[in-house]
């Protein structure tokens, strides 16, 4: 008896001990989050001097780096001309003479410039302004042909090598790369393409060697790296072109690329002293908002299509959905409320696909409900609006997706409507993926988020210095400040621990949707008696889960079966913490409704003064900070 006394009070003691380093570790977590935050303010302020330009290879100094806006160089003239002649632009947009004037002068860089600034022609115009032609490699075939479209249709020879060309086409594009009379400025390739085909390979070298090669563009670069979204393995067989072609200045453009994606492309192309170019992700006549919505209803589709006929009636836009199916489902919902809309994805086939694509382009279309599919290339100028019924499985796509707004720099709006069950349909999507999982947690904290301004959190996550007055209350955030309030949440945690252990104990798991019903009380009246149910509303419970998913108390737990992946939720890493009576969770919400359509979000308001959520009437929800 005395043994197993002992032996228990030696467990209390290790399990003592135990709580006490996982409060350390959550401290030093806490820190490390800090430090790490104020490392990048330090970095940034450091760099600040290049005026949001950031060498990162060889030093140049803001001085140097100015010499490159001018137009004194010896090629000048001629992209003037070129400019205007050719390409029947009036003048450049910020940063493209410098980037253009750099590769000019043979340098490496990397250029990240946001979706629809005009990256190409940032290698389109020295194209045509060298002798030779310049190799882009290109991910998508789509993007290809209207590029050629586009260069056909302003008298600029292009051509292009892909899986699909025809064995006579490509004889006479592998011909016509050595011939000095040969016509074509841009030689488009897949990196299937270098990757595969050891013909092209030996002609670029013969090229090469002519002096014809002028120059390697490497567009969508961030398809290099493991770490960017969209990553593609032949990507990564890019390094060849630089180790073979040395001389050649490279290009890589992306509009969506954070330093450490860089440092992975410039690794894997071999490029040894880039010097790169970052024009700002702030596009400041885009409005961000994010519309909560209710799981157990269809109500997103009317206030969609309210919205859309009164807010941006006969004003184009997209309406991005998460599955084939549903983008013909929502499509068919918006046709019925008399909106004219069309469905978009991968499963349609080709002419259908350009059909849509071009009415919608012509204005005979107003909304495209699309996939992702919808995606690079899509280059309208004035879509007003891009509504995201469900929310984008990473910050990167949803820059890129909803960044298809206002290209036109007018003022566009960007709204998301943030469910609790889209969570996890996206998360089973992006399970197997690298990081999946985590991106889109990112994702979820931005519509989670109700005190961080919404272009400052899109900013940091691309590690660009953010000032918050770059806002200008163009978003939802900034627009409605400080009405949130901070809540006490730790009872609550710890009644959704119990029942996720009891679930455990009984050898079950836990759908999210499972574990909102139970501790709403919805589960067997067996069940209901071992545990702690709440009165607090459905879109407060999902809150709630979301914010400790989000925070670590909870997390993800998958099964696969042939058919199908299984979510559920089990404990997280920082479960144990709540077994400390002082540890405590707090969590924000927004108290009153983000703008007066949104009815969802008023809800919770009139809700959560009923049941709870607002310190005043609930014991166990304790209002820490008001109006921060
Ligand atoms: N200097 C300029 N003045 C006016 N329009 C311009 C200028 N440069 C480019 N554009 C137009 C041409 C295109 O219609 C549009 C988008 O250019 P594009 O090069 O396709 O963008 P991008 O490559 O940066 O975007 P994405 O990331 O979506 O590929 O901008
Ligand atoms: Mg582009
Ligand atoms: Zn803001």
């Amino acid at each position: 008896m005395d043994s197993t006394k002992d032996v228990q009070a030696e467990l209390d003691s290790v399990e003592a001990k135990l709580e006490v380093v996982e409060l350390q570790i959550a401290e030093l977590l806490k820190k490390q989050a800090s430090l790490t935050s104020k490392k990048k303010q330090l970095l940034g302020r450091l760099e600040e001097p290049c005026d949001s330009t950031q060498p990162s290879g060889p030093a140049m100094t803001k001085q140097e780096l100015l010499r490159y806006e001018k137009d004194d160089f010896s090629w000048s003239t001629k992209l003037k001309q070129n400019l205007k002649d050719v390409f029947q632009l009036s003048k450049f947009r910020p940063l493209q003479l410098k980037a253009i004037n750099l590769s000019m002068s043979g340098k490496d860089l990397f250029l990240v410039m946001p979706t629809g600034r005009g990256k190409s022609l940032c290698y389109q115009l020295p194209a045509v302004c060298s002798e030779g032609f310049t190799l882009v490699v290109t991910p998508l075939v789509s993007l290809m042909e209207d590029q050629l479209m586009y260069l056909k249709s302003i008298d600029v020879e292009a051509v292009s090598l892909n899986a699909s060309s025809s064995k006579e086409h490509a004889k006479m594009v592998l011909a016509e790369m050595t011939d000095t009379k040969a016509p074509f400025k841009l030689l488009y390739v897949t990196p299937e393409k270098i990757a595969k085909s050891k013909l092209l390979m030996s002609r670029l070298e013969k090229a090469y060697n002519a002096g014809r090669l002028s120059r390697i563009a490497v567009d969508e670069v961030h398809c290099c790296s493991q770490w960017g979204h969209d990553f593609r393995p032949d990507y990564k067989l890019l390094g060849i072109l630089k180790r073979q072609f040395p001389k050649v200045p490279l290009l890589g453009l992306t509009a969506t690329a954070t330093s450490s994606v860089l440092k992975d492309c410039q690794k894997i192309l071999c490029v040894p002293e880039p010097i790169t170019l970052t024009a700002s992700f702030n596009r400041t006549n885009l409005y961000y908002e994010v519309r909560l919505k209710d799981s157990n209803s269809d109500d997103s589709i009317s206030d969609i299509s309210t919205l859309i006929k009164e807010r941006y009636k006969d004003q184009s836009g997209i309406v991005y959905v998460f599955s084939q199916k549903d983008a013909e489902t929502v499509s068919a919902d918006l046709q019925k409320k008399g909106l004219n809309a069309s469905p978009y994805h991968a499963n349609m086939n080709p002419e259908d696909k350009s059909q849509v694509h071009r009415k919608w382009a012509t204005n005979k279309i107003q909304v495209v409900v699309a996939t992702v599919a919808f995606g690079m290339g899509i280059d309208k100028a004035d879509v007003r609006f891009v509504i995201h019924h469900t929310i984008s499985k990473s910050i990167e796509n949803y820059y890129q997706e909803s960044g298809r707004a206002g290209r036109d720099d007018k003022p566009a709006d960007c709204i998301v409507y943030f469910g609790f069950n889209d969570i996890f349909r996206i998360s089973t999507m992006v399970v197997m993926e690298n990081v999946g999982q985590q991106k889109l947690l990112t994702m979820v904290d931005y519509c989670q988020n109700v005190d961080r301004c919404r272009r400052s959190v899109i900013a940091v996550h691309f590690d660009e210095v953010w000032k918050d007055e770059g806002c200008n209350e163009m978003c939802d955030v900034c627009r409605h400040g400080n009405d949130y309030i901070t809540v006490d949440i730790t009872q609550h945690a710890k009644d959704l621990v119990q029942i996720v252990e009891l679930a455990g104990s009984l050898d079950e798991k836990l759908t999210p949707l499972k574990v909102t019903e139970t501790w709403m009380g919805k589960g067997p009246a067996k069940r209901r008696k071992m545990i702690q149910t709440t009165t607090l509303s459905r879109l407060e419970v999902e809150a709630i889960i979301t914010s400790l998913l989000l925070q670590g108390y909870l997390s993800e737990d998958f099964s696969f079966t042939p058919y199908t992946t299984y979510f559920y939720l089990k404990l997280g890493r920082k479960a144990p913490l709540l077994k400390n009576q002082s540890h405590s969770i707090t969590m924000k919400m927004r108290r009153t409704g983000l703008d007066a359509n949104t009815v969802k979000v008023s809800q919770v308001k009139t809700k959560g003064k009923r049941s709870g959520v607002n310190a005043a009437n609930s014991p166990v929800t304790k209002k820490v900070k008001k109006d921060l």
